[in-house]
């Protein structure tokens, strides 16, 4: 089944882009790109009397230069601010500029005009950014971003990749972006929620059919989608049929974690949660979790009696690397049972790389980088390509966590979270996930949708969580939110 919104390459956006220019005149598009524009800015900022515009060279700028035209025109005062003073390089951009027909000020005078403004516009590039911005494009993304006033990006805050949400150099942060034609993948992983701001698509009035011709590259995933996923439990359920999660892990010191995953486990569904531990922490395990078991495993990562019962093994969440560890990822990965592989059980797996068997691995970057022997930056420098090598090299479903979270798998289309928030960046938010990815495995969803789902409910339950604040939210906060929207 197909779930999702669709996401676009920047490519097929160009190429829809030509062809709708083709029917309805690229200055037809432009004008309704500015007008769209406008309408939003107006809603957003009703007071605002002084705009800065600054355009680029290309139909971004174009953009720029009818939007002001249309401020103007509205009893607003508008300073044009330009990259450089030749003439824009597209036809249609040439008689946008023709259309200002106004003053427009150098790239040098951008702080004193931005001083003035009450919003700034940032038309400089959009889809046709083709390099890192630097020079004299740099210095003006560094006064519109120390400008102080809000800022309002057309269609891609500049300098960022519309496809990849990476920023190879200098890139304005927004308050506001209006997305034109078609919603893009990079805006909305990586740095893209961050610089992008709210985020508003406006189809500039083509049809669904015209639209749907392009081909998408990625999904969106949204809060409304779970319940394709989740339905309601027959009325004779029972606890047999919704699997048996084992949490591994928890050696001297980290037992928090396993319990964090446990308890995930139990409040997305699964109908038993076992752990296999440190004997240290099984009183404390059962106490905090009653509904849960807990058994103690020795040096030599005996878990035979626990595997016999398990139906879905959650690997990793303070597992450490010592012998104890390492004794209990050989056991667990031999059993052939679904797993989940996360934190230390990952990085085990990047010393000694092998192709698993019906596995969900849930690394942040810095773990997707030691799988795929890489460092940190370039995993962020294109997080969907680097999701879809690790699925390919593992043959496994993957969670690369992160601003927009991205999943992906062999042969599926892969998803991106449209959902979490920045105090989800605390420590035991993973091991959360784990356990939510087990406890759906158990109840009967294959890799790549537990994956989905999973990163799905775990992000927005959060959102749910952090409306009494992002600083100071703990992945136990998040438990409670979670059992609401499992049962959408
Ligand atoms: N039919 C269309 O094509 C439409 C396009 N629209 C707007 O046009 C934009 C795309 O226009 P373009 O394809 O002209 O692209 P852009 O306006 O995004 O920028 C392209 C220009 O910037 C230069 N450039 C790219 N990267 C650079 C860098 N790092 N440093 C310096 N210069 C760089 C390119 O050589 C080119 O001249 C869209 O994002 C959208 O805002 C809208 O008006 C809607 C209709
Ligand atoms: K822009």
């Amino acid at each position: 089944m197909t779930i999702g919104q669709p996401l676009y390459p920047r490519a097929a956006v160009q190429q829809l882009d030509r062809a709708a220019s083709a029917r309805h005149g690229a200055t037809g598009l432009m004008q309704r790109a500015a007008h769209a524009a406008w309408i939003l800015l107006r809603r957003r900022w009703p007071s605002a009397r002084r705009l800065c515009v600054l355009c680029g060279p290309g139909n971004n700028g174009g953009d720029g230069y009818l939007l002001a035209a249309l401020a103007r025109a509205q009893g607003c005062e508008v300073d044009v601010v330009v990259l450089d003073e030749e003439a824009p390089r597209s036809e249609a951009a040439r008689a946008a500029r023709a259309e200002w027909g106004g003053a427009v000020s150098p790239a040098q005078d951008a702080a004193d005009r931005l001083a003035q403004a009450d919003v700034a516009i940032d038309a400089l590039f959009g889809i046709g950014l083709a390099r890192a911005l630097d020079g004299v494009a740099a210095d003006l993304v560094a006064a519109v971003n120390a400008a102080g006033c809000p800022v309002l990006a057309l269609d891609v805050p500049s300098g960022l990749d519309a496809d990849t949400g990476a920023t190879p150099g200098a890139a304005v942060r927004a308050e506001l972006t209006v997305e034109f034609i078609l919603p893009k993948r990079g805006l909305r992983t990586g740095r893209g929620p961050a610089l992008c701001g709210a985020l508003h698509l406006d189809g500039l009035g083509l049809d669904s059919a015209e639209r749907g011709r392009a081909a998408s590259a990625a999904r969106l995933l949204l809060p409304s989608d779970i319940g394709r996923w989740l339905q309601p439990r027959p009325r004779d359920a029972h606890k047999g049929q919704n699997g048996h999660v084992l949490c591994i892990g928890g050696d001297h010191g980290t037992g928090g974690a396993l319990a964090l995953c446990l308890r995930a486990a139990l409040r997305s569904g699964a109908g038993y949660a076992s752990a296999a531990t440190r004997a240290e922490h099984v009183p404390a395990l059962i106490a905090l979790q009653p509904e849960a078991m807990a058994r103690a495993v020795g040096e030599g990562g005996d878990l035979s009696p626990l595997l016999e019962r398990a139906d879905v093994l959650a690997l990793g969440p303070g597992l450490g690397k010592g012998d104890w560890g390492r004794a209990l990822y050989a056991r667990a990965l031999a059993a052939g049972l679904p797993l989940v592989v996360d934190a230390d059980a990952l990085n085990l797996l990047a010393e000694a790389p092998q192709a698993l068997r019906d596995a969900v691995l849930t690394p942040h970057p810095g773990e997707a980088a030691r799988l795929l022997g890489c460092d940190t930056a370039a995993i962020q420098a294109d997080r969907l390509a680097a999701a879809a090598e690790l699925a390919a090299r593992y043959a496994s479903a993957v969670i690369l966590k992160g601003s927009g979270s991205v999943i992906a798998a062999p042969g599926r289309e892969p998803c991106i979270v449209g959902a979490g928030n920045p105090g989800m960046a605390v420590g035991g938010m993973g091991d959360l996930l784990t356990g939510i990815v087990a406890g759906l495995r158990g109840q009967g969803l294959e890799a790549f949708d537990a994956a989905c789902c999973a990163a799905l409910l775990h992000a927005a339950a959060a959102d749910l969580a952090a409306a009494a604040g992002e600083r100071g939210l703990l992945p136990g906060d998040v438990l409670d939110p979670l059992r609401r929207l499992a049962n959408p």
